[in-house]
């Protein structure tokens, strides 16, 4: 059973910052995590990932509590990819990749040939195989946020947790890379903020609004005009072609102050 995540409750500086939130994915689904800013999408990320210990409920991996799981089981399942990963470290994109690996190892090492598959593979799929031997801080933002994606790959997770991943990625990378995660057969939550794209490359989306979900389903059910002034209090239309929706907003008239 995928990482579900059953009545979560979170709560920070005294705000609940998550309020009942459950999401049961099907194995090998993507789910897009959708909502304003400060909704809670990367708080519920946090949580899958096991870094916020829920105040009420459980994040379960194969119907285990995951609290009652070793961190090295869970990242040897779950791969995160956070919205600003940086590193002052003078590291090269293979250094980065190889960090995927390191739930793979035991105290006596692991199985190098294995691993330097694993790594290959990794750089492959996200087109980063030529640039293993660039020096992290000469990438551009768009090239880090890719050999993130290969290190969590190369992690051979059964989950993975993406924050806004196509930040950065100019529109033939992010159609790329959403295509690439929609194509893997692990089961995926991305926080997104374009619905077009949801709309794209989710079977199912969540969209939160202050810590609680408002609407889930197929973005064909929820991806509506209602959905959008509602939740983003912004006026749009919204065509369905081949079950997919797509949204095109209107501009709204400037307040001029003088
Ligand atoms: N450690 C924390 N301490 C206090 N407040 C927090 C903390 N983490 C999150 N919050 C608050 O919880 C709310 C949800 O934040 P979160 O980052 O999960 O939203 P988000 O939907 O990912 O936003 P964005 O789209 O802007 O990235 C925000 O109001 C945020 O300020």
């Amino acid at each position: 059973m995928p990482l579900h995540a059953k009545h979560i409750g979170w709560s920070r500086g005294g705000n609940l910052v998550l309020d009942g939130v459950t999401v049961e994915p099907s194995p090998g689904e993507t789910i897009g995590l959708l909502g304003p800013n400060g909704s809670g999408k990367s708080s519920l990320l946090g949580v899958l990932a096991g870094v916020h210990k829920p105040d009420a409920g459980h994040v379960l991996l194969d119907g285990i509590d995951i609290r009652s799981m070793r961190r090295r089981q869970v990242a040897r399942r779950v791969a995160t990819v956070e919205q600003h990963a940086d590193t002052e470290v003078d590291v090269s994109v293979l250094d980065v990749v190889r960090l995927g690996r390191i739930p793979h190892r035991g105290a006596f090492g692991g199985d190098d040939a294995v691993d330097e598959i694993a790594v290959e593979m990794a750089l492959r799929h996200t087109g980063m195989l030529d640039h293993r031997y660039r020096r992290w801080h000469t990438l551009s933002g768009g090239e880090r946020q890719r050999v993130q994606i290969a290190r969590a790959l190369a992690q051979e997770p059964d989950e993975l947790l993406l924050d806004e991943p196509t930040n950065h990625l100019d529109i033939s990378h992010q159609l790329d890379l959403l295509a690439l995660v929609y194509e893997l057969p692990m089961t995926s939550y991305i926080a997104l903020h374009d619905l077009n794209l949801a709309a794209m490359f989710c079977d199912r989306v969540v969209v939160l609004a202050r810590g609680s979900i408002v609407a889930t389903g197929t973005p064909a059910e929820v991806v509506t005009e209602e959905l959008v002034e509602h939740v983003y209090g912004v006026r749009a239309q919204v065509t369905i072609e081949d079950g997919i929706p797509t949204v095109k907003y209107r501009r709204a008239l400037r307040a001029v102050m003088r």
